[in-house]
């Protein structure tokens, strides 16, 4: 292991990386809250605000696992459809089967230029995990309770409120609605199997609601839909506390552009044509299991400098109030204040800790167990 490798797996590294993150990001949570009174007056300067506000807190993690971790990113596609990316707004169909799937999304939006302004239909129980959860609450991000009878109304209304939204977004919505088990895999199955569906073997089978009510809402705003499948070189099992420890992933994501106006608007029609587009990512998966590659040329966008410029912008601004206070902390002598200090940061590496949990996919809900959710 090299010098650095071993700096990396420090435990006071991590300390301090989660530091930088949690103060920045509760300190933009603040600044969000504060353009509140900014949306009474110019609802699209407040928006813009926000885009750039979010950009300052999700490329800390895009930087963290581009240049901390040194994660290589590679990206299939055709190269016709590669010069619309970033240029429109899309709804992105992914695969959930990985912890830091988000963040591999995060990377590819920092690379287009629209991360800042991403979306995704989300559980509900994300808009509580602090900073990231807060901060998607100003983003406008669309949550569910993964009840279509609640839900139908919730996210066809929150959608409609982009229509008039001032950046180009992708919007991600994984439909298989929660991530891969074996468990929830055979029970998935077996749901297909008593609707005369395929068996899947790398998907669980996706829930067709979400999507066709984001394609029926979303049409005359989005440009197409980018089905996309990740996986990662040499059977990774990539996690966030592995990028933390500055282990390097090779994830690859193959992409392909379908224009939204082929989507049929008929609801049956449209669940037809989402398990059809699944039986495809499935057979994707299978081809890269065997070869190691998916199909279709590699366009791959490169890195960019900006998520480590205000990765570095940001732990320079946070570290400097904590070194001044640890200094004054320690020259006081005062027993007490260092006792208090050190059960705060105890605290808050448990805080965090439970952040990360919510990436675990062995911490995953019971949605799509069994117990749950059958209803055959
Ligand atoms: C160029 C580069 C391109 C791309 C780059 C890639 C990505 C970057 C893009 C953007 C990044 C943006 C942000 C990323 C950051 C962070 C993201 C982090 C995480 C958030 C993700 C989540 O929270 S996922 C969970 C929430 N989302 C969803 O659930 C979406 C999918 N779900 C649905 O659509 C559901 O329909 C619903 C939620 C709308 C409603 O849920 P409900 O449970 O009520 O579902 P259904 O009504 O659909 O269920 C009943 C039907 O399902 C059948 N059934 C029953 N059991 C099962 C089972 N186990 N499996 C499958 N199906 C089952 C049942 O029979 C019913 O069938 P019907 O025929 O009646 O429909
Ligand atoms: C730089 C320091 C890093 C500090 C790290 C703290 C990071 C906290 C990030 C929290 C972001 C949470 C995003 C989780 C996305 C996710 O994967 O959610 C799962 C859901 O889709 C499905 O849930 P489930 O039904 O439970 O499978």
């Amino acid at each position: 292991m090299g010098l650095l490798q071993l700096l990396k797996s420090q435990f006071l590294c991590h300390l301090i990386l989660c530091y930088v993150f949690v103060v920045s990001g509760l300190f933009i949570n603040l600044l969000q809250f504060c353009t509140l009174p900014v949306w009474m007056v110019s609802k699209q300067l407040a928006r813009r605000i926000n885009i750039r506000l979010a950009y300052c807190l999700s490329s800390q993690m895009v930087a963290m696992l581009e240049w901390w971790s040194g994660t290589e990113c590679t990206l299939y596609t055709e190269p016709q459809s590669y010069r619309f990316y970033g240029k429109e707004n899309a709804i992105v169909v992914l695969n959930h089967s990985y912890d830091i799937d988000f963040l591999c999304g995060w990377t590819f939006c920092e690379r287009f230029g629209v991360l800042g302004s991403s979306k995704v239909l989300a559980k509900k129980e994300l808009s509580y995990v602090p900073v990231i959860g807060w901060m998607w609450y100003f983003l406008e991000i669309v949550f569910c309770k993964r009840k279509w009878e609640e839900d139908r109304t919730l996210v066809a209304q929150s959608l409609q409120k982009l229509h008039d939204y001032p950046e180009h977004f992708w919007f991600l919505l994984y439909c298989e609605g929660t991530r891969f088990t074996p468990k929830k895999h055979q029970v998935s199955m077996q749901v297909a199997e008593s609707k005369g569906l395929p068996i899947l073997k790398h998907h669980l089978l996706p829930r067709t609601k979400g999507f066709w009510v984001t394609v029926q809402n979303l049409r005359g705003k989005a440009a197409a839909v980018y089905d996309s499948t990740l996986n990662f070189q040499n059977n990774e099992k990539p996690t966030l506390l592995g990028v933390l420890n500055g282990e390097k992933y090779h994830a690859d994501l193959y992409v392909r552009r379908i224009p939204l106006d082929l989507i049929p608007e008929d609801e049956a029609e449209c669940a037809a044509w989402l398990h059809k587009l699944y039986q495809e990512k499935d057979s994707f998966q299978e081809q890269y299991t065997q070869t190691g590659r998916f199909p279709g040329p590699i366009v791959s966008p490169p890195r960019r400098l900006w998520s480590l410029i205000n990765w570095l912008f940001w732990s320079c601004l946070m570290l400097y109030p904590l070194g001044v206070l640890l200094t004054g902390l320690i020259s006081s002598g005062s027993m007490l204040s260092i006792i208090v200090s050190l059960v705060f940061c105890s605290a808050a590496s448990v805080g965090v800790r439970w952040m990360i949990g919510q990436t675990e996919i062995n911490k995953s809900s019971n949605y799509g167990n069994k117990e749950t959710t059958l209803n055959i």
